[in-house]
């Protein structure tokens, strides 16, 4: 199926998702903590309900109610020889290998979509160091892994996945030994550590870490159960700060502005591109009238990219987004689809192998893309929508239940006008 959308403004007030990358962190934290810990603001997008079945399948209680959770956790694994399905969830995948060889374990991973061909050699060099057995095949998920993390020294590049050193970071403390992770490239999406770091502390692991170039984990640890709150997620956000500073009304409701989350960084690039962040009673707005093009560092922020190349696209003079090759690993590769993207919309955009040259122009035109299968493709689309000339029309529009199941819910409730359409017809 697909989606056609006519072009209108959005105006009224949204309540922001609760963080995707948060929730997956503090289900995986409670769930190794003895203990009963209740997590509240949950949606069950695809990848924490993936998440979720993954602990469970490790033999962790997990009551699922409306929009909140209680875990009864363990460390204890009792059902160590079981099959996780991490759909297209990198983050349950690269979280969940470590997590699953706490004990002896013997796991079976399986996906969809792109994610087997998202890489996992870092994995695998820590498993042939230490004598893990693992059985993979190419470009899809079906991953077969059998025995037991030890601690130690793991050296870890900072530029393919901060997924990796996450991962790490929550099996490592439950370890017999102490670990450092050394990280041997410049670290890349640092926030997600931050966020890492943060939720550990909450939980009762203690980390030391050493300018982000070494994190030193003591062994023997306990997670200590914890009741907490997902905070608004700012990669959603994202979307609808875009769509304010391209014109359209919207006010967001529940942001928190001293969030550790490193997409809070759409702020300050819209900011920098002459769009303004207000603050009302009901929420927090951007707003613009005539957005400026900038240089971008995209290196800690990759997922909020797609939607703010969108801004840059109808911003006047030559944007520059950098440091953006780890696009090309997402769901799908988010550096050429979003060139192609604003390219087939009526925009001058150019792919560079890590960077993008947006030539802003003053409006677009609409017309056919694809989401890729993509969730922040086809949500940037849909802001797209909202100023061309002429219909948008998406492919597989459903996927935004990766992260974000509500989303089509939510822009029609601000005043999107969009109808199921075949395609070809
Ligand atoms: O840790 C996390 O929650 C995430 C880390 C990022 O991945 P990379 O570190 O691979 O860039 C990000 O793109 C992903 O959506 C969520
Ligand atoms: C890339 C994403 O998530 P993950 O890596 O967890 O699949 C995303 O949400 O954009």
């Amino acid at each position: 199926m697909a989606v056609s959308i006519t072009p209108h403004s959005l105006k009224g007030q949204v309540c922001v998702p609760p963080s995707k990358s948060m929730a997956h962190r503090a289900i995986i934290c409670a769930s190794l903590a003895r203990g009963r810990s209740t997590i509240t603001n949950i949606e069950y997008s695809q990848d924490i309900k993936a998440t979720i079945a993954a602990m469970k399948a490790l033999g962790t209680m997990i009551f699922e109610y409306d929009d909140y959770l209680e875990i009864d956790g363990t460390t204890t694994f009792l059902k160590n020889q079981c099959e996780i399905n991490c759909f297209e969830s990198g983050s349950t995948l690269r979280f969940m290998v470590p997590i699953s060889l706490v004990c002896e374990a013997n796991v079976h991973f399986i996906g969809e979509g792109r994610l087997g061909k998202r890489p996992l050699d870092v994995y695998y060099d820590i498993f042939e160091k230490q004598g893990i057995s693992y059985l993979y095949r190419e470009n899809v998920l079906d991953l077969y892994v059998r025995g037991r993390l030890r601690g130690g020294v793991f050296e870890i590049p900072g530029n393919v996945s901060s997924q990796f050193i996450s991962g790490l970071l929550f099996a490592l403390p439950l370890m017999d030994e102490d670990s450092i992770i050394k990280i041997t490239s410049p670290l890349e999406s640092k926030g997600y550590i931050d966020l890492t770091l943060q939720m550990l502390n909450q939980y009762g692991i203690q980390v030391i870490n050493h300018d982000y170039q070494e994190l030193i984990i003591p062994g023997f640890q306990h997670y200590v159960a914890h009741d907490y709150r997902v905070e608004a997620d700012f990669s959603q956000a994202a979307f609808y700060l875009v769509a304010g500073a391209l014109g359209n009304d919207v006010v967001l409701t529940d942001l928190n502005l001293d969030s550790f989350q490193g997409d809070k960084e759409a702020i300050d690039i819209l900011e920098r591109m002459n769009a303004h962040l207000i603050t009302k009673e009901t929420g927090h707005q951007m707003i613009s009238s005539n957005l400026k093009a900038t240089i971008i560092d995209g290196s800690q922020c990759p997922d909020i990219i797609p939607v703010i190349a969108l801004a840059c696209a109808l911003s006047q003079g030559t944007t520059r987004i950098e440091h953006i090759a780890r696009l090309r690993i997402k769901e799908c590769d988010r550096l050429k689809a979003t060139v192609e993207v604003i390219n087939q919309l009526g925009g001058h955009a150019q792919e560079l192998e890590d960077a993008m040259v947006i030539e802003g122009v003053e409006r677009l035109k609409g017309g056919y893309v694809s989401s890729y299968n993509d969730h922040r493709m086809a949500m940037m689309e849909a802001i797209a929508s909202t100023v061309c000339e002429e219909a948008v029309v998406i492919d597989e529009e459903k996927c935004v239940k990766k992260s974000y199941p509500s989303f089509w819910q939510h822009f029609q409730m601000l005043g999107g006008l969009m109808n199921e359409c075949e395609l070809g017809k």
